[in-house]
């Protein structure tokens, strides 16, 4: 598989379009997690292949890209590289199970602070990652233009909470004793992690990445305090030095860090242009704090897609009326959409945006002519 194949034309560039401030006919949506154990078709693969197989084998990954892109036709406005996050720390030499209906076990966590130097030294991504490359230069082929894919990373201060806990937490206490007991060498776990996140960014859009997004998933667990010392600086490494090693070949980036309400103003000043948002935000309220610097993304509560056909219908329309349709939002759930949401929720979930977004695209134009 090569880059070098041209790509062929995109026919949908709403989200680029919204990420990048300029108007769109209506808000582009997609779901994080888009593809998943929701869907039938990827729990038949799932029986067949491990989960880690699925993401190495490019054919599997890129098979699984579609099946949302495919069943919902024409209704997402983009589609993600079927990867996890976790494989930056198998990256740096660790290993990581996913165990079914438990999730990640890292069988040797880190654990003492010495045990950062048994990580591997400078990354090769291309050696590590290839795997990941292949799959996004083979899914943005199969894609042919109808939407564009968004590569992603974990954030470095929820990966090292990973590495550190084995998986899981209700707590991350092992986690937060290392930050508060060993600042030195967390900061330098920290850094490491970094700068593979950087490397395998990039190396993402050179294989035809067209978006990015950065997860930060346990950002909500540090104190506001906690969160500027330890994932703040970190996120805003990530899109300086992505974008300058991208040069013009830069593309739109998002920063995703749930549960961080306090820190909206600061993550809409640090070079992302979009920054996706949880459900415990208030549309209106976000947009007064990051006054139309960011493009926003969200945030309907996942759960609600267990509400029946009324409650979904009315949080979209209340999430999308909130937001505004034709400028500076893409909609979204607030986070992952959960495993065993029914199929025809996410449709009318959809369906939804695209209808109440095109009400509300025409009701922005003509107040604009008055
Ligand atoms: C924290 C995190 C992880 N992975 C990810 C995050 C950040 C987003 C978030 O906060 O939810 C990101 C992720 N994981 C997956 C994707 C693929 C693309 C997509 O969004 O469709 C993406 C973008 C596939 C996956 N990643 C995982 C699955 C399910 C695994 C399975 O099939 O057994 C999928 C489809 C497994 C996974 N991977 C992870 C956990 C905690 C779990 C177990 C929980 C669960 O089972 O949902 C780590």
């Amino acid at each position: 598989m090569s880059a070098s194949k041209p790509f062929p034309p995109l026919k949908n560039d709403l989200i680029l379009r919204a990420a990048r401030g300029e108007k769109t006919e209506r808000a582009p949506v997609w779901v994080m997690r888009q593809a998943g154990r929701y869907l039938p078709e990827f729990r038949a693969e799932r029986v067949e292949h491990d989960f880690f197989k699925i993401c190495r084998t490019p054919e599997l990954a890129t098979k699984v890209t579609l099946q949302p892109i495919d069943r919902y036709d024409g209704l997402l406005d983009a589609s993600i590289i079927f990867s996890d996050i976790l494989v930056v720390p198998q990256a740096l030499g660790m290993t990581v199970e996913m165990v079914p209906g438990k999730g990640p076990h890292f069988p040797e966590p880190l654990v003492l602070p010495e045990d950062i130097s048994k990580l591997n030294q400078n990354v090769d991504v291309h050696k590590e990652l290839q795997y990941v490359f292949d799959a996004i230069t083979m899914t943005r082929h199969a894609l042919d233009g109808r939407v564009p894919l968004i590569g992603f990373v974990g954030a470095p201060w929820t990966l090292m909470a990973y590495m550190v806990e084995g998986g899981g937490s209700k707590t991350l206490s092992k986690a937060k004793e290392w930050i508060f007991k060993h600042p030195k060498t967390s900061h330098d776990l920290l850094q490491r992690i970094t700068d593979v996140c950087v490397n395998f960014l990039v190396g993402q859009v050179h294989a035809g990445a067209q978006m990015l997004q950065v997860f930060e998933s346990w950002g909500g667990e540090l104190s506001p305090h906690d969160f500027e010392l330890f994932s703040l600086p970190y996120l805003a490494q990530i899109a300086k030095r992505v974008k300058a090693e991208l040069g013009s070949e830069a593309v739109p980036m998002t920063v995703f860090a749930k549960g961080s309400w306090y820190a909206l103003e600061q993550l809409s000043e640090i070079g992302y242009e979009a920054v996706s948002l949880d459900w415990t935000h208030d549309p209106k309220a976000a947009k007064a704090i990051t006054k139309g610097r960011v493009t926003l993304q969200g945030n309907m509560d996942p759960n609600l897609l267990y509400g029946g056909d009324e409650a979904i219908v009315a949080a979209v329309e209340r999430m999308v009326r909130g937001f505004g349709s034709t400028g500076r939002y893409i909609a979204n759930l607030g986070h992952g959409i959960l495993p065993s949401v029914p199929v025809e929720a996410m449709g009318l979930f959809l369906k939804t945006v695209h209808r109440v977004g095109l009400e509300v695209a025409a009701e922005e134009e003509k107040a604009n002519k008055n």
